[in-house]
């Protein structure tokens, strides 16, 4: 079902006690000012504060719980590893996969991924599936063929049912953590290419109904005209989502 949903990923940053201080801020403000608009709100702070963040989230609000990422087994001797039931069964909803800094850091490729992915969907997650170009890539022109390969062998082979549990997050990686923003009209050329594959790939309503997010320094001045779009659904935030006001003012965006 296609929301518009703004979510925080707070990489590895915070304290507990930071993390709690953080998300209280981000809930009374939001709960204070965001009183109109259907927008959903995932925080997907690490691992260790999942339980503790997840507590303060008021239930039955527009917050939701995020990991930043699983392990791609049920369970089983693999040290220091996180599984999706894991994080399933400490309140967490979604769980993002594929983020350009697990792909690089990390060397997740698609076939890892592809397990990830039935891995969160079999612990009843929804998947928040990272793609997105290089400054390398662009410069040459082939932002399109590689898009289209990332959602073709990282993504593509979910059934119809599984693709509906799965929201993307288009992020290019010239804009991440740089304050180089993709303008609304590169993000939107690269939506609207990217809902035309999953018609391809599935069928046109399925097209319609993938929230398809944003992000690689969205902030509070560029994430209004970012969310006009037609094909931006909202945003993945990085560094503004670790600043209350910031994150707040994004959320507002809608
Ligand atoms: O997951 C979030 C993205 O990597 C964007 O990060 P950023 O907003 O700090 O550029």
């Amino acid at each position: 079902m296609r929301k518009n949903i703004v979510a925080g990923n707070w990489k590895m940053n915070t304290t507990l006690q930071d993390a709690q201080a953080l998300i209280s801020e981000i809930v009374h403000m939001v709960q204070d000012e965001v009183t109109g608009s259907a927008v959903e709100v995932v925080v997907c702070p690490p691992f260790p504060f999942l339980t503790a963040v997840g507590k303060q989230l008021p239930e039955g609000s527009r917050f939701h719980l995020g990991a930043q990422n699983c392990h791609q087994k049920e369970s089983g001797a693999f040290t220091g590893e996180v599984s999706a039931r894991m994080l399933q069964s400490m309140g967490a909803e979604y769980v993002i996969l594929g983020h350009s800094e697990r792909r690089q850091y990390f060397q997740e490729d698609d076939e890892l991924l592809s397990q990830k992915l039935k891995a969160a969907l079999a612990a009843g997650l929804r998947p928040i599936f990272c793609v997105g170009e290089s400054l390398e890539t662009r410069e040459a022109d082939e932002t399109f063929s590689f898009i289209e390969k990332q959602l073709k062998d990282g993504l593509f082979h979910l059934s119809n049912e599984e693709f509906d549990q799965v929201v993307i997050a288009y992020e290019p990686i010239w804009a991440i953590g740089t304050g180089k923003t993709a303008t609304s009209a590169q993000a939107q050329e690269v939506h609207a290419f990217i809902r035309e594959q999953i018609a391809r790939a599935y069928d046109a309503e399925a097209a319609l109904n993938t929230s398809i997010l944003y992000g690689g320094s969205a902030n509070a001045q560029n994430a209004r005209e970012l969310f006009s779009q037609p094909d931006v659904d909202g945003g993945l935030i990085g560094g503004a989502s670790l600043k209350s006001r910031d994150f707040t003012e994004i959320i507002k965006s809608f």
